[in-house]
């Protein structure tokens, strides 16, 4: 082995951690409801202890409503595992995936205690977020981290996380695919529309995260030589790389911005809004947009609504030609790049990872196994922090010094 673990740490000064037998996998996802009677109660728990009012509930349970009370989110995470299973199967690796959500059954607290009774001992998580924010990684690695101290399985149950992996090539060679098909639907509706050579501009756009979340996000001495937030700058190279792998998109205008923000209208999220942008490019004499999903890893409901309802409906209304890329969903090339991501860590019978090396297709990566001190802190309204994972401050998940 060429890096220097720390062997009381197990993760060398790069926060790579060392290669381990884990005996399972962790899916670890949002959850969504199943049905209307779920609505509410899912969106309570999304919301708890931050004080969304209940208006704002209402507004967001229409989106479900609309779609039969049911997210398409738990379906596809049932999707994804599947896929895992026969991917990890196809190259003879033998552990199990379990999948557990924040939001919704089947919650996290309940998968670790059906981890731990199988026998489990060490578990690798892998969520179905590529980016670092709060949102995306932090809260994942504090939901094992109070799932580890509820269940009573803290230093009985060790839980480590793969790295947020953005600039995989897995997760991002999909979008190369998207951005390739999309354009030629956009090219062809512009043609059927008697403007053959207008203007598109492609639109990648994510989440919109709170600009102190942005400020939060990864190592500060990072942050420091960039010229925007950690979070920002991951999808600006993401947006970099498909653009870099498709060259019928060579010359064309892109940008990045966001959607579905929520929150008070006092505190400052990251702009433009997507709706917002559309209805400037429209006005600087744009025909029509390509739509990047680039933030999220399957079309779930914020895909769903925020993207194909509503920024769709902006574009009809402002006459611009519109068409949405796919998120990476269950795409072959996805799923196996995962299978890479934790073949990275999953050790030999020799201590060797069953990977050696790790892909990197986008700039700012390989991220971190580890994250930073403070990395994404959020302190509750109480005044503490919650028990974390996968940090190099971590309290609970590593074994005792
Ligand atoms: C960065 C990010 C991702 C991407 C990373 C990841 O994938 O994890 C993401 C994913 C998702 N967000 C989702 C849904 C919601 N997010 C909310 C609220 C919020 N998201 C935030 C950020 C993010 N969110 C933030 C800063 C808030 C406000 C504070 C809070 O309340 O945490 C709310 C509350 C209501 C509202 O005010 O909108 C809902 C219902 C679903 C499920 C979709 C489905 O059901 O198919 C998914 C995958
Ligand atoms: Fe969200």
């Amino acid at each position: 082995m060429s890096q220097a673990f720390d062997p009381r740490t197990g993760y060398d000064e790069k926060g790579r951690m060392a290669p381990k037998a884990y005996d399972a996998i962790l899916l670890a996802s949002f959850g969504g409801p199943e049905g209307q009677d779920d609505v509410i109660p899912f969106l309570r728990n999304v919301t708890a202890g931050r004080g969304i009012p209940d208006e704002r509930l209402e507004e967001v349970a229409v989106h479900y409503r609309t779609n039969g009370g049911v997210s398409p989110i738990n379906a596809q995470n049932r999707a994804l595992k599947a896929a895992l299973e026969a991917e990890i199967a196809s190259r003879g690796l033998e552990v199990p995936v379990y999948w557990g959500n924040r939001n919704w059954a089947p919650y996290v607290n309940d998968t670790i205690e059906e981890i731990y009774a199988a026998g489990h001992r060490t578990v690798l998580m892998l969520s179905t977020s590529a980016y670092s924010c709060y949102s995306s990684c932090r809260q994942y690695r504090e939901d094992l981290g109070v799932a580890l101290r509820e269940t009573g399985l803290e230093g009985k149950l060790e839980v480590d996380k793969v790295r947020q992996y953005f600039d995989t090539p897995g997760f991002v060679n999909p979008f190369m695919e998207g951005l390739e098909n999309s354009l030629r639907q956009v090219r062809s509706q512009l043609a059927d529309a008697s403007n053959p050579d207008g203007e598109i501009k492609i639109v990648f756009v994510t989440h919109s995260i709170p600009t102190t979340d942005a400020d939060a996000a990864g190592p500060r001495d990072l942050a420091a030589t960039l010229d925007t937030d950690i979070y920002s700058a991951q999808h600006l190279a993401v947006a970099q790389a498909i653009l870099a792998g498709v060259p019928s998109a060579a010359g064309l205008e892109h940008c990045l911005v966001f959607q579905s923000r929520s929150g008070a209208p006092g505190t400052p999220w990251l702009e433009p809004d997507i709706n917002d942008a559309l209805a400037k490019y429209k006005e600087s004499g744009v025909a029509g947009v390509v739509v990047m999903p680039i933030g999220f890893v399957s079309d779930h409901m914020e895909v769903l609504w925020d993207l194909d309802t509503e920024a769709k409906e902006t574009c009809a209304e402002l006459g611009l030609a519109f068409h949405r890329a796919p998120t990476p969903g269950t795409h072959t090339t996805f799923v196996s790049g995962l299978v890479d991501l934790l073949s990275e860590r999953l050790a030999t019978s020799e201590g060797e990872a069953v990977k050696e090396g790790r892909v990197s297709a986008a700039k700012l990566g390989p991220w971190f196994d580890v994250c930073r001190p403070n990395c994404c802190v959020k302190v509750m309204r109480d005044g503490t922090t919650k028990p974390t994972i996968a940090a190099v401050d971590s309290t609970v998940g590593v074994p005792a010094p």
